[in-house]
């Protein structure tokens, strides 16, 4: 009798142990795996510019940002963050866009408290102003900023080291790169800026661009490096196939340039 007896309690111990390693290993489970749920990411579409929108969002806090929104968007932009129950507070530009009029402007009239935001370099107005190794918070996460120029003087790469991620804006296209002959473009410099702030990410690393006109929507450090037909050159071919590009000019660029420097219309 007195067997069974410390036999119970020793298996009512051992359970009580098992119950709370169990609930431990839950607690840290859930906690992992609320961190990797509470992010929220939406790639949005311009057809007319071929330009990708992002709407990135901390669940929890419900706090937004949104990276290249476009004018001709906005009222959908704004519809989708409100009803998703997002405040924005960064609406953000990687560079002075020249094909497109950006919809910052018009998104701070349709989301008041919302700021806009843009890389110093490029010399546009705005409420906040970024440099290289600038941090931009929102929820529990964070943006690091990198001076990426090249396209522009004032571009930049907003990368979320958390999730492994990184928007490119024109500097780097999918198989591609921005364009390097107007608006202080410098081809020595764009392929710096890849090669020391981009192709220096983990491989594994997801890129989502400001453009793409194949259709294609995503791709990664390890691909661009191996595939990319321009980047993955020396400096000097590099540049002789950015000067033999040939490309016509951006069709709005006389409309675009102007509204963006003061980061879009109100
Ligand atoms: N046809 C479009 C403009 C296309 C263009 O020039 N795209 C730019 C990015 S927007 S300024 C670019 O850098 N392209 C690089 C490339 O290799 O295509 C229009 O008229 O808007």
């Amino acid at each position: 009798m007195l067997r069974q007896f410390k036999s119970v309690v020793h298996s009512a111990k051992v359970a009580k142990v098992f119950l709370w390693s169990n609930i431990d290993i839950n607690i840290r489970l859930m906690s992992t795996k609320m961190d990797r749920n509470n992010f929220f990411f939406r790639q949005l579409f311009d057809p007319v510019s071929c330009t990708y929108t992002y709407l990135l969002g901390d669940l929890t806090t419900r706090d937004a940002v949104i990276i290249d929104p476009v004018l001709e968007h906005a009222e959908r932009d704004a519809g989708l963050i409100k009803e998703l129950g997002f405040n924005l507070i960064y609406a953000m530009n990687t560079h002075m866009h020249a094909d497109h009029i950006t919809g910052t402007g018009k998104l701070k009239s349709l989301l008041p408290g919302a700021r806009s935001v843009i890389g110093k370099a490029s010399g546009a107005t705005a409420d906040v102003h970024l440099a290289d190794a600038d941090l931009v918070k929102f929820g529990g996460y964070q943006l690091s900023v990198a001076a990426t120029p090249g396209h522009t003087n004032g571009c930049v790469t907003y990368i979320c080291h958390e999730q492994g991620i990184a928007f490119t804006g024109d500097t780097l296209l999918i198989r591609g790169c921005g364009r390097t002959d107007f608006q202080e473009g410098s081809s020595e410099a764009l392929y710096k800026s890849v090669h020391q702030k981009i192709f220096t990410l983990p491989d594994h690393y997801t890129l989502y661009p400001a453009h793409d006109y194949k259709g294609l929507t995503a791709t990664t450090v390890g691909e661009e490096k191996k595939y990319n037909p321009r980047l993955s050159k020396s400096l000097g071919e590099f540049i002789k196939i950015m000067e033999n590009l040939n490309l016509p000019y951006p069709k709005m660029i006389d409309k675009a340039l102007p509204a963006n420097r003061v980061c879009g219309i109100y």
